[in-house]
């Protein structure tokens, strides 16, 4: 296999994907690739940073045109890898890292093969459940979460690396750790 360059964060929601993937992509200097969503943010009135927020109407455009390397639609919204974000980083040397659903890992790596690697992070559903309702996340969101989550956790079998979720620091120096073997 040829050292990977693309790092996809997968796994079940709500159990710091996106928490774990800012850390190590940080710690490692990988290039964040977001991907873009209709879904409205889930605080207006505070930027995150997680995705490219942008209207139905200009995701439509850019699938139309043939702008993502992959799309999903999820409960109404649709969510897209711009295909030119990933390849520009890769084509500047960096390495990148992506966090996604298994539909989306599924398709990074069949047209990226052995330049891509899966890590896939979970937490049992109580904990999962815990963290977000201390955080203040809505009712339907934590429900939502959990209806996806049985589905959602067989897909560790497939992925290259897994890890529990514990501590987010010992999780991401267990990530490093396994990456550099
Ligand atoms: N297939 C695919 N999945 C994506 C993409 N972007 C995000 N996702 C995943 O789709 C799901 C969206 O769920 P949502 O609750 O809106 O987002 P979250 O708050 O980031 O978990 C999450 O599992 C994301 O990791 C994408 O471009 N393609
Ligand atoms: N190890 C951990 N311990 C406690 N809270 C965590 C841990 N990892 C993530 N979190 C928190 O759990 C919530 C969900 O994390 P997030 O990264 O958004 O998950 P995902 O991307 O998998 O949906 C966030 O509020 C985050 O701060």
């Amino acid at each position: 296999m040829s050292h990977p360059s693309i790092f996809i964060f997968t796994g079940t929601s709500g159990s710091g994907r996106k928490t774990i993937a800012r850390k190590v992509g940080d710690e490692l200097s990988w290039t964040a690739v977001r991907s873009c969503t209709t879904r409205a943010p889930r605080n207006p009135a505070q930027s995150d940073g997680d995705y490219h927020y942008v209207s139905r109407e200009q995701f439509d455009h850019w699938d139309n045109d043939g702008l993502f390397a992959q799309t999903a639609d999820i409960d109404g919204n649709r969510y897209g890898v711009l295909r030119r974000e990933l390849e520009d980083a890769l084509a500047r040397g960096q390495s990148v890292y992506l966090v996604l659903n298994r539909a989306g890992a599924d398709a990074i790596m069949k047209h990226y093969g052995d330049r891509a690697v899966r890590i896939f992070i979970y937490v049992d559903k109580t904990t999962m459940r815990e963290r977000l309702e201390s955080k203040g996340t809505s009712y339907e969101v934590v429900e939502h979460y959990l209806d996806h989550y049985s589905e959602e956790v067989t897909y560790r079998s497939k992925c290259e690396h897994v890890f529990e979720n514990v501590n987010v620091a010992r999780t991401a120096e267990l990530i490093r750790a396994a990456l550099a073997r």
